[in-house]
């Protein structure tokens, strides 16, 4: 009997979503990534393996915020002018310290440390030179433009959390603190299978009955928005035997295994049949549309994600369970995120008893509310719906019918900007 005929057994089948989601995340929390630790220029993306304390006050000193003049905030005039002698000046990053006495003050520039009798910075702009002198009017406030030791990041405070993913601002708090190198979960290893008999690369003419791989170009952008980039797997013919030895190959290589088609009630469906038979299927089928045929299992250590053909459910099933596996690997905080809500703009029927994750554009109107607008291409293989869509709109197995301006859960996806 061909293994995609072998009928998987022992595993969960049709399962909700969120239990489903569970499912995923508890598996990934005994697969964690170790860590290793990495230049700040390659560690965008990643995600943190440790707290990170300040070792020191951030801004270390306190110092100008304004390019101007340091004095006592005490000696401002409350009427009429005051003059302060010129003691000297202190501009950033000179290491010099400038005492000044009464009736004086010190020029400074943005970012300079402010002298340490100084309390109060006045901007430029709003003072007379007089030879070595400067005329302040009444009208300033005492304490101003300055920033106090600390005011940023306290010195031992926790300036990251273990799991926070390294933005670009994160990366600067690492680099404020004085860390040159992050210690970060290892990145995924991840294989990406694409098969079908029916499938040509975009560069070759199309014959009967053939259409141009998409999925392959669609799943390797969501790794890639995730820095993750996809293992070299040979491209497969529908034969099960070829496509053994190859997944256990990736299994043995990779952290995770990802494959697109042949995963629901097809003669060349192999997956489901090939994953019990090399390892274990955790479940198979989601109460989902599209993505209903979805199979997460294991192979070796490996998680197997067999993300069905159809190229809107390869991808939406991508957003669903793989990109959460792949941040959960990694110990990622922002594995699970609550969902986000916005407003239908159109009414809407569902009928049938799955899950729901219609193509929509979002649009942040006047009223200051987010609404989403579902596009007119629906099918699970109308790529075009994707391709225009921010986020898909979450519909729960039991809506039936939506008024427009009903809240609804949204799971935005990911842009280029
Ligand atoms: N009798 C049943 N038929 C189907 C069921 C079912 O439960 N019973 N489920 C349907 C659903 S829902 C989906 S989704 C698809 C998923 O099928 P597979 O994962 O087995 O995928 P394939 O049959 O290989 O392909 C489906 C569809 O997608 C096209 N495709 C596949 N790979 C690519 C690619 N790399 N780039 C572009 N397009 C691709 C393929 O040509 C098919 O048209 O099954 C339903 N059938
Ligand atoms: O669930 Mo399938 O993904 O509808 O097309």
């Amino acid at each position: 009997m061909p293994a995609g005929h072998t009928p998987p057994t022992e595993f969960a089948t049709r399962l909700p979503v969120a239990e489903a989601r569970a499912h995923v995340l508890a598996l990934c929390a005994e697969r964690r990534l170790a860590s290793e630790s990495v230049a700040l220029d390659q560690a965008l993306g990643r995600v943190l393996a440790a707290d990170i304390l300040a070792a020191h006050d951030q801004p270390p000193f306190a110092n100008s915020a304004m390019d101007g003049y340091a004095l006592r905030g005490a000696e401002l005039p409350r009427e009429g002018e005051r003059r302060f002698r010129i003691a000297g000046q202190m501009l950033a990053g000179a290491a010099v310290e400038i005492a000044f006495g009464r009736g004086e003050c010190v020029r400074i520039t943005t970012g300079a440390p402010l002298p340490r009798d100084a309390d109060t910075v006045v901007i430029k702009e709003n003072v007379r030179l007089d030879g070595d002198a400067i005329i302040v009017g009444a009208g300033e406030r005492a304490g101003a433009n300055v920033r106090p030791a600390g005011e940023d990041i306290r010195a031992g405070a926790r300036a990251l959390r273990a799991g926070d993913m390294l933005t670009p601002a994160r990366l600067g708090v690492l680099a404020a603190c004085g860390q040159a190198r992050a210690h970060v979960a290892r990145r995924p290893r991840v294989a990406l299978f694409v098969t079908g008999d029916e499938l040509v690369p975009p560069d070759q003419p199309l014959g009967y009955g053939q259409i141009h791989d998409s999925n392959r170009y669609g799943l390797a952008g969501m790794l890639r928005t995730l820095g993750i980039e996809p293992e070299p797997v040979a491209r497969l013919r529908d034969d099960p035997e070829a496509l053994r030895v190859a997944l256990l190959e990736a299994a043995r290589r990779c952290d995770l295994v990802i494959s697109s088609g042949g995963v629901s009630a097809g003669e060349a469906d192999y997956l489901p049949g090939l994953v019990a038979e090399l390892g274990r299927v955790h479940f198979w089928k989601v109460r989902m549309k599209p993505g209903m045929p979805i199979l997460c299992g294991s192979i070796e250590s490996a998680l197997v994600f067999a993300l069905p053909g159809n190229p809107v459910s390869s991808l939406a099933t991508f957003e669903l369970f793989v990109r959460p596996a792949l941040l959960a690997l990694q110990g990622a905080n922002e594995a699970d995120p609550p969902p986000r809500k916005a407003r239908l703009a159109a009414p809407h029927v569902k009928r049938h008893e799955r899950a729901e994750y219609l193509r929509a554009r979002l649009e942040w109107r006047d009223d200051g509310a987010c609404w989403a607008t579902p596009l007119e291409q629906q099918g699970s293989g109308m790529l075009r719906g994707m391709a225009g869509a921010d986020a898909l709109v979450a519909l729960g197995e039991d809506v039936r019918e939506l008024g427009a301006g009903a809240v609804v859960d949204i799971l935005p996806l990911p842009g280029l900007c």
